[in-house]
């Protein structure tokens, strides 16, 4: 068994699956829209134009005056700010993944946890944030370890509900590691409940995830809801 803290650790290297593009060309994420593809817009003068426009028009909402000096550079700053938050769109997991894929013929679990996180919700476009745990019995083939983080961070970059970027993360692994299983536990606490409408400070949702060999044998998933329960001692 592996287990690492978010900060990564260290794997012997030998690229492998010369198949990958192909395996990863099942889109995890192809049932979010309608069953189409996800349309990517590429930043562009013209997108930031038109953001930084809308920016403006919701400062003159809110009764602000825009030309005051404080303001001035805002628009501008809050459109690249949100091409920040949400530059998952215009990342591929092929890219990713960049062929760090390596045959250890190692068949114990691999987990990853305590993997911080921060998103968009969909609804408000407010974020969300906590700790994301990733986990998966390999086939064979381990994936590089900072990869699992990456995933996480690929996917969490977009304008997201916690349930759906907790599969799509899961079905993400399994499609380009094609393990025995793997399950993905995420906690995270909505500014949308938190500062505004039910306002809950405290609150933490957690959703899970859970693959293969993880969905069919409770003792597999035990062991990794046990990996998970413990407070990480080492730092
Ligand atoms: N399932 C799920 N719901 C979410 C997530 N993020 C935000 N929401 C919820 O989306 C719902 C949107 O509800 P609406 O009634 O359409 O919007 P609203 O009037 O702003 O709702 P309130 O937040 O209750 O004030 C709210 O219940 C939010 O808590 C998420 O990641 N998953
Ligand atoms: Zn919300």
């Amino acid at each position: 068994m592996t287990i690492v803290g978010s900060n990564g650790a260290n794997t012997s290297q030998s690229p492998l699956i010369p198949d990958l593009a192909e395996a990863i060309n099942v889109r995890p994420d192809r049932n979010t829209h309608n069953g189409r593809e996800p349309e990517i817009h590429p930043p562009s003068e013209e997108t930031m134009d038109e953001m930084m426009q809308a920016v403006r028009t919701m400062l003159v909402g809110l009764g602000e005056d825009p030309e005051r000096e404080g303001l001035l550079k805002t628009p501008k700053r809050v459109a690249k700010a949100m091409k920040f938050l949400t530059s998952g769109y215009n990342e591929s997991l092929e890219d990713l993944i960049n062929g760090a894929i390596f045959d250890e013929g190692h068949d114990e679990m691999v987990l990853v946890r305590d993997i911080n996180f921060f998103s968009l919700c969909e609804h408000h476009m407010l974020p969300f944030m906590g700790r994301a745990h990733v986990a998966y019995i390999p086939n064979q083939k381990v994936v590089g370890l900072s990869k699992l983080a990456r995933i996480v961070e690929m996917y969490s970059r977009r304008l997201q509900v916690q349930e759906r970027l907790t599969r799509q993360i899961a079905e993400a692994l399994q499609a380009v590691l094609e393990p025995k299983g793997v399950a993905v536990v995420m906690e995270a606490t909505h500014m949308c409940m938190v500062m505004r409408g039910v306002q809950k400070p405290g609150s933490w949702t957690v959703t899970s995830s859970m693959v293969g060999i993880f969905r069919d044998e409770h003792k597999t998933r035990e062991e990794f809801f046990n990996l998970i329960r413990h407070q990480a001692s080492l730092f």
